[in-house]
């Protein structure tokens, strides 16, 4: 693998979670940690986004956000990666099919909070990422029960596997996707830069 690559190995399960993280909290850790229990997962990859497509607002600039994410994060199986301005992408479709390509044999997981799940239907390609790879949404304080009946949850409806079934959920063929419940954290991005505790600008 290039230098600056996450090291991966045939067989293992491992969960994406893509983000701006401008700045990472504890919300984000809360759910790793959860994922990787939930989901039996291998190790879970922190993708920090260039820049979510469909905000306006650039993010800080990426150093930055990986040196705060690891603050945030210590835990010896999960990792920080700019892998997504490294090879390039920054629309998840688009980072799914060149990470598969890159980790032949590997079991990729997306991982979204629910709000996620509330507006997937407008990301770019938005089947062809249910059609990829399994993905576990994390529940998220005040992104309930709508979220579960938006309009891709609707859609993909008879793919849903239960929480029950959560471990099976990074071996099983896509499409499918789990809803985990958990313990919530109400903590965001937005709530910590109105604060005045993170700035965007370099
Ligand atoms: N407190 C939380 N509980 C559950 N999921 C979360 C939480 N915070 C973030 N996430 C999820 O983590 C991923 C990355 O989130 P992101 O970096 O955008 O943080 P954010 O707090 O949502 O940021 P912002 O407030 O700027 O929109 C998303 O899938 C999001 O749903
Ligand atoms: O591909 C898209 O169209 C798309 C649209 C919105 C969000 N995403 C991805 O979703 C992840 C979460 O974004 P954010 O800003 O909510 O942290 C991050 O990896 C984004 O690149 C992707």
């Amino acid at each position: 693998m290039r230098a600056g690559f996450p090291r991966a190995v045939a067989g293992q399960r491992i969960g994406l979670l893509g983000g701006s993280f401008d700045p990472a909290h504890e919300g984000h850790a809360h759910i790793t940690r959860q994922a990787l229990k939930r989901f039996g997962l291998d190790a879970v990859w922190w993708l920090v986004s260039p820049g979510n497509p469909l905000k306006a607002e650039g993010p800080a600039p990426m150093a930055r956000r990986i040196a705060a994410a690891q603050r945030v994060m210590h835990h010896p199986r999960v990792t920080i990666t700019d892998i997504e301005a490294r090879i390039g992408t920054r629309y998840t479709a688009e980072t799914l099919a060149r990470i598969k390509a890159l980790y032949p044999g590997v079991h990729f997981v997306w991982l979204m909070g629910a709000d996620n799940l509330a507006s997937f239907h407008r990301w770019d390609r938005w089947q062809s990422i249910l059609d990829t790879v399994p993905v576990g949404v994390l529940a998220r304080p005040g992104h309930g029960i709508a979220q579960r009946q938006s309009s891709a949850a609707l859609a993909y409806a008879r793919h849903r596997l239960p929480a029950a079934r959560a471990r099976s959920l990074a071996t099983h063929p896509p499409p499918a996707w789990c809803y985990l419940n958990l313990p919530l954290i109400d903590i965001s991005s937005s709530q910590i830069r109105a604060r005045g505790q993170w700035h965007r600008a370099p």
